[in-house]
């Protein structure tokens, strides 16, 4: 009886058995496929990668036969007329009544040195490249990173890691083969700058650091050269030619330096791809008319671009200021000078370490980790666009320009009283992206939270070192 019961309970489990196989079976066929589909795509990729480098070195090995017969044609005189395919190539150019055969001919004839293969020298050198400027050089001293990739649009994926000025010397090379470009991989400096611009005509300034803008400004009135000097941040762009038809040079109107830490860079500030991209074509373009002889160049004046409304703006500058200590009637500077001193800065715009706590002070993010279970609070001095970007779990976000705020810092007054003891300090750690705001909130919370029973410190190389040191899959910009 109890048999006859259990009979169709055992088929019906026989069939569920099945289905459930069927559903593995198909699951697993799902899987194979899915693994074979990405085995294809990887060795797809490794394909194309081979092939791109195998390319590369085949274009390698022609640009230096190029270069080869270039340096001889030129030795001959030969390259000073135009061919009859550089006149197809730039016809459109050239039959401008603003350029003409003389115009066409006087650019390949001429050279720009472009210090910078960053957000403005990739723009600028690829619109001057493209329009036949004779001999370009680059000048960078950095590598390509993969956040330099959505505005520095001469440098390719596979170019991250490499040297800017090899990256942006082989993609001006596939661009026109007719240019010859000189890739100089060092940093610009004292040394070497005099040198350096006497090979060229224009100097197209496309730096980020205050300290090489002067470098540049008094290398070029020493050799007597033009400067086009440009900068773009976040939405904003400015543009001008320094020493150039008796205008002003950059010492004329800045004589002495900003303060450093009122500079701020793309790293900190964000920078729009397309902004740098406009002030490094028009820098391209104002070169392009200082070789052509033409008139309306931006000198005497300064060119501001804002990129939230579109709209360009010329402000007058003030004149060649006589007494200029460098393009004046009696200089006081013949030579160049150590300029990351005189700025008190350094020559890039790389991160540099502050040291304003005392190592008791400051945890390593290793003993972070050991103690982040214990009672205490993590405040994360970013700003919230950052704070939102990645931040630690159970983190406060207070940006350190609210925490010498009483009215902004109370909340949290509140909830230090409350989890706190009395009888031991409570710890508050304070934490930003690289380890120096953070040391600066620490400063500003001992006042701030002065009365309380707190013990404030700061997390040492902040979340990047959270990143390299402690969780590899954190985030890091
Ligand atoms: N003295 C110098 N000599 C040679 N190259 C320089 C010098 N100073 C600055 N540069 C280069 O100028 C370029 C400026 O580019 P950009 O302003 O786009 O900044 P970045 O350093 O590439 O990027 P980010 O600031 O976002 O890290 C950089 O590639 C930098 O290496
Ligand atoms: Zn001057």
């Amino acid at each position: 009886m109890l048999a006859m019961m259990l009979q169709p309970l055992q088929a019906l489990q026989q069939i569920a058995i099945r289905c459930i196989r069927l559903c593995c079976h198909v699951v697993e066929r799902y899987i194979c496929v899915f693994i074979i589909v990405m085995d294809v795509v990887d060795l797809l990729k490794d394909e194309i990668l081979n092939l791109r480098k195998k390319l590369m070195e085949k274009e390698a090995v022609l640009r230096q036969h190029q270069t080869q017969m270039y340096e001889k044609a030129e030795e001959k005189g030969l390259y000073k007329k135009l061919t009859n395919v550089e006149i197809d190539r730039y016809s459109r150019q050239i039959i401008m009544p603003e350029i003409g055969m003389k115009g066409q001919q006087a650019l390949k004839n001429s050279s720009v040195l472009v210090v910078g293969a960053g957000g403005l020298g990739c723009p600028s050198a690829l619109y001057l490249t493209g329009a036949g400027v004779g001999h370009i050089g680059i000048v960078d001293y950095d590598k390509v990173k993969l956040n330099n990739l959505h505005r520095q649009l001469l440098h390719p994926e596979t170019s991250t890691g490499q040297p800017k000025v090899l990256s942006a010397f082989n993609s001006l090379k596939r661009l026109n083969s007719f240019v010859h470009i000189t890739p100089y991989d060092m940093q610009l400096d004292s040394t070497n700058a005099l040198d350096a611009i006497r090979d060229y005509d224009v100097v197209v300034d496309a730096t980020d650091n205050v300290a090489t803008r002067y470098l540049l400004n008094d290398a070029c009135v020493l050799t007597d050269r033009p400067l086009v000097s440009g900068s773009a941040l976040q939405l904003e762009g400015q543009l001008t030619v320094y020493n150039y038809n008796n205008g002003p040079c950059y010492r004329c109107l800045f004589p002495v330096p900003p303060p450093p830490e009122t500079v701020t860079n793309c790293g900190d500030g964000g920078v729009l791809g397309a902004v740098p991209g406009v002030i490094g074509v028009l820098q391209a373009l104002e070169t392009l008319k200082i070789l052509l002889g033409h008139q309306g160049v931006v000198t005497k004046k300064l060119l501001l671009f804002d990129a939230s409304d579109c709209s360009f703006r010329n402000v007058r500058l003030r004149d060649r200021n006589p007494s200029c200590a460098i393009c004046g009637n009696e200089p006081s500077i013949t030579a160049l000078v150590d300029y990351e001193q005189f700025c008190g800065s350094k020559a890039n715009d790389k991160h540099n370490s502050i040291h304003l706590l005392d190592n008791v002070d400051r945890i390593s993010t290793g003993t972070y980790h050991d103690v982040r279970s214990e009672p205490h609070i993590l405040i994360d001095v970013r700003s919230p666009l950052e704070f939102e970007i990645c931040h630690l779990p159970g983190s406060l976000n207070v940006p350190l320009k609210d925490l010498a705020s009483e009215q902004l810092v109370q909340p949290l007054k509140e909830v230090i009283t409350k989890k706190g003891s009395s009888d031991k300090d409570f710890p508050v750690f304070v934490v930003c992206r690289r380890g120096n705001d953070s040391q600066k909130g620490v400063l500003a919370l001992r006042e701030t939270l002065s009365g309380l029973n707190v013990s404030v410190k700061d997390i040492i190389g902040g979340l990047h070192s959270w990143a390299k040191d402690i969780d590899p899959s954190f985030p890091v910009y």
